[in-house]
């Protein structure tokens, strides 16, 4: 039905009429201010408010935001999900909590790119915006890059989870940690041992979590190649968005020949995070979605390289 043979002949009162119809009512008297400066300032109201506060922020701001990669694409326009907080003393009431979207939107508008230098930046530029002497800063998002079928190198796209937590203190400087999920394939070691033929697997989530170097560099190392890679080489198989048959048999051999449990997978991975010069603490988790049960297997371990050094 094209728009000319449309039936609309209903007669409908005006939109105001229809909102009056609908519950709406006359605004009442204004009695309280309309200028900034005259309005009750609540946030910033000083007493003994009985306790110094951790933490107090805001979460879940979705923005769209560029990462740089050394994967293809090289160049991504991906989504962030941020949260943004500072500590504030027993003497204060409250944060400006307007602040931190302002001081968000205005690295948007100087065309924001989420690498580590900009956020450590943002942070500290965030704890003079808000008077206070700290501020952090975290963002999710899904970082894209080119998988290849190991025999017909038909290319198609994956993802990883990527976060960058950045934690500024006047005193103590900042504090960065990375954390990438990537996805592997794991085969049953157990199973395949046990079984005249076959073995079963499941989709592994390996999260890694690292407290990095305060010399690090992001223009001489993608930490997001580098985490993932120590997930990937550690598998049974690699995690593909396009394979051929001869690709297919490829990866089945492969994780037949690699076997791991998931207890293998955070010691293989952590063992490539400890080799890591960039890396001075870390936590890695394994958690493998079971093909034969309806639970998941699960296993954690941290490390951290300067207790060993003291
Ligand atoms: N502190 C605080 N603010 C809240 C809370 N819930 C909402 N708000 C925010 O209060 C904000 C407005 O307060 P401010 O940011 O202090 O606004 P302002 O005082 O006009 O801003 P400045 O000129 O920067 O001081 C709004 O952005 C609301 O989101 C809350 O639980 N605590």
């Amino acid at each position: 039905m094209n728009k000319t043979e449309l039936n609309q002949n209903k007669q409908l009162p005006s939109k105001k009429e229809r909102h009056k119809l609908f519950g709406s009512v006359e605004p009442g008297p204004r009695t309280k201010p309309m200028e900034k400066d005259q309005m009750a300032d609540l946030q910033n109201s000083k007493k003994d408010f009985l306790f110094d506060i951790d933490m107090v922020g805001i979460s879940s701001v979705k923005h769209p935001i560029r990462i740089p990669s050394t994967m293809t694409p090289e160049i991504q326009t991906t989504i962030g999900t941020f949260s943004f907080g500072s500590s504030i003393a027993q003497g204060s009431k409250g944060t400006n909590m307007s602040r931190f979207t302002e001081q968000l939107d205005k690295y948007h508008n100087e065309g924001f790119a989420v690498d580590i230098a900009t956020l450590k930046q943002f942070t500290e530029e965030l704890a003079g915006r808000l008077k206070q002497t700290d501020a952090e800063v975290e963002v999710t998002f899904p970082w894209f890059f080119e998988r290849k079928g190991p025999y017909s190198g038909l290319a198609g796209m994956n993802h990883a989870d990527a976060t960058i937590r950045v934690e500024y203190d006047k005193e103590t400087g900042h504090d960065v940690t990375v954390t990438l999920t990537g996805k592997i394939t794991t085969l049953c070691p157990c199973s395949k041992e046990i079984s005249e033929y076959s073995a079963h697997n499941q989709r592994g989530n390996v999260t890694m979590s690292v407290k990095l170097t305060d010399d690090f560099k992001e223009q001489e190392i993608d930490w997001k190649a580098a985490l993932l890679e120590a997930a990937e080489s550690n598998a049974s198989a690699r995690i593909h968005p396009v394979l051929k048959r001869p690709d297919e048999k490829m990866v089945t051999e492969q994780a037949y020949e690699n076997p791991r449990f998931v207890e293998d997978i955070v010691r293989l991975v952590a063992a490539d995070l400890y080799e890591y010069s960039f890396v001075e603490a870390f936590t890695v988790k394994c958690r493998n979605e079971e093909s034969i049960h309806l639970h998941d297997a699960v296993a954690t371990l941290s490390y951290d390289k300067k207790q060993e050094a003291e």
